[in-house]
């Protein structure tokens, strides 16, 4: 399968510690890619490395054949970061045409975006007056509207009901069917279960990138929870030994 982002021995640094150490994975073209760990394990800062917002200390990020940040992918990334980056005092339906009108299509696109995560009927409230969900579902809209190639969403779920939850993983489905390469980062199990491959990560360091049912099978259990507890303690034994 076609690669659409390569991350070779990757060494970030922030503050005095490598938060990603030697980091290497290969996300394949037109699939759904979760991305898991605890909390500050790195998911956000690799995010950002591949987006090419983060300063790297050694390695290399190559998103479609380009290196992380240059000026040919500008148009081909979208980028959920977690706190919703929407003008406030526009409403919903006025932050996705501004987004669109940036990539010079037309309002029915962005209207189409709202649609894609639920919005269609708080489209004429101010980003203002949306509950916190509401709001993060608004940024979603301005990531997709472009329809990129590569949309690098850092937990894109959270804060939503189980409905609205399996309508947006429903959209990553179907964008992914389309040919774009979805990474989603998440701390829902469930969720998990819902992609193609799962990278799994642990201060800084890769301890699974496989299929879910691979993940399942190689720990000896059907829980993706069991799965991923187990896959850490191992890790924690091989590193103490
Ligand atoms: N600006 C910063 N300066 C120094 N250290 C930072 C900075 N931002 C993050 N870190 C540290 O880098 C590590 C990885 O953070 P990161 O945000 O990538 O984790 P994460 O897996 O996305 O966490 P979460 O699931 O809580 O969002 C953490 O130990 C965090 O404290």
């Amino acid at each position: 399968m076609e690669t659409a982002i390569e991350v070779r021995d990757l060494v970030v640094r922030r503050g005095a510690r490598a938060v990603l150490d030697g980091f290497s994975c290969a996300i394949p073209k037109g699939s759904v890619t979760g991305l898991l760990g605890p909390s500050g394990s790195g998911k956000t800062t690799l995010m950002r490395a591949i987006v090419g917002v983060q300063i790297v200390a050694s390695g290399t990020v190559t998103v479609l054949g380009h290196p992380a940040g240059s000026a040919p992918l500008r148009r081909s990334i979208g980028y959920l970061t977690q706190a919703p980056s929407v003008y406030a005092d526009l409403t919903v339906a006025e932050n996705a045409r501004y987004f669109a009108s940036l990539y010079r299509l037309k309002a029915a696109d962005a209207d189409a975006a709202v649609e894609a995560v639920g919005l269609t009927t708080a489209r004429n409230q101010l980003v203002s007056d949306l509950s916190g969900g509401q709001r993060s579902r608004a940024s979603l809209a301005c990531a997709i509207v472009s329809r990129p190639e590569v949309l690098i969403l850092d937990e894109p779920t959270v804060g939503q009901d189980p409905v609205l939850r399996d309508e947006l993983w429903d959209h990553f489905r179907r964008l992914a069917a389309d040919g774009a390469t979805v990474l989603v980062s998440s701390h829902v199990m469930d969720e998990a279960n819902r992609c193609d491959r799962l990278l799994l990560i642990r201060e800084g360091v890769l301890i699974a990138d496989d299929t879910p049912a691979a993940v399942k099978r190689s720990a000896g259990t059907d829980d993706l929870d069991q799965a991923f507890l187990k896959l850490i303690r191992q890790q924690e034994k091989g590193v103490a030994a």
